[in-house]
């Protein structure tokens, strides 16, 4: 019996081209001037400190842009870079400039688990607060009170099992009650390693995928938890 289901927002919850021609866009435009302009704030020096030391450590503020810029440009999937992606992504979500993607089927689907008592998380490759940002500026409301915890990838990468293990042991369930819902074939062959259950989403936006042995859902309505 499934008690929790964790999903993946990119090409689950939320179309890949919002984020493509969205966000990521977004963040390379505000990316200078934030850094020069927040550069002061601990939370936003704390992040450029850790991604100057994945650059090698010896980059200034300047030459750190043009490496961020370049991450962005070939999604990384870094935990600063995404960090302070989240941070800049907020004012763009305050401003009314962009609201958060996510599939129609998805919300109400969501709203309908979390009634039925099913316990709600999200694993991205965003940062927590990117996270809540998305869900918190929807068309159809602020979706996070749906949600019981968010985990980003500072629990660890989503292609490696030991994540999900991790997940499942915060959780306080056993592996077999958790369901992951993902449109990548590598991160839902990592749960069910771990144990877990798992759907593919296939959506139809971007390269098919191929699922292996994974149940296929076109849309959250085709997912049986
Ligand atoms: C959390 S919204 C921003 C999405 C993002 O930056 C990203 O890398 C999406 O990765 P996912 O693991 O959700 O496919
Ligand atoms: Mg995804």
């Amino acid at each position: 019996m499934v008690r929790a289901i964790i999903t993946d927002i990119e090409g689950t919850t939320t179309s890949l081209s919002f984020v493509k021609e969205v966000l990521f866009p977004y963040s390379t435009r505000h990316l200078p001037d934030f850094v020069r302009s927040q550069g002061h704030r601990p939370e936003v020096r704390q992040l450029l400190d850790e991604a100057r030391k994945l650059a090698g450590g010896t980059v200034d503020d300047e030459g750190l842009v043009g490496v961020l810029l370049k991450w962005i440009e070939t999604d990384q999937k870094l935990a600063p870079l995404k960090g302070l992606q989240g941070l800049l992504w907020e004012e763009g979500y305050r401003q009314g400039d962009f609201q958060g993607h996510v599939y129609e089927d998805a919300a109400r689907r969501l709203r309908e688990w979390h009634l039925q008592g099913l316990r709600l998380y999200v694993y991205s490759s965003g940062s927590e607060h990117a996270q809540r940002l998305i869900f918190g500026y929807t068309p159809f409301g602020d979706l996070t009170p749906l949600f019981s915890g968010y985990f980003d990838t500072r629990v660890g990468g989503k292609k490696e099992a030991p994540s999900y293990a991790a997940i499942v042991r915060e959780l306080g369930l056993p592996a077999d009650e958790v369901l992951f819902l993902s449109d990548v074939r590598e991160e839902l062959d990592a749960a069910r390693a771990s144990g877990l259950r798992t759907w593919c989403l296939m959506r139809g936006e971007g390269p098919a995928v191929d699922p292996g042995t994974h149940p296929v859902a076109h849309s959250f309505d085709d997912v049986r938890p």
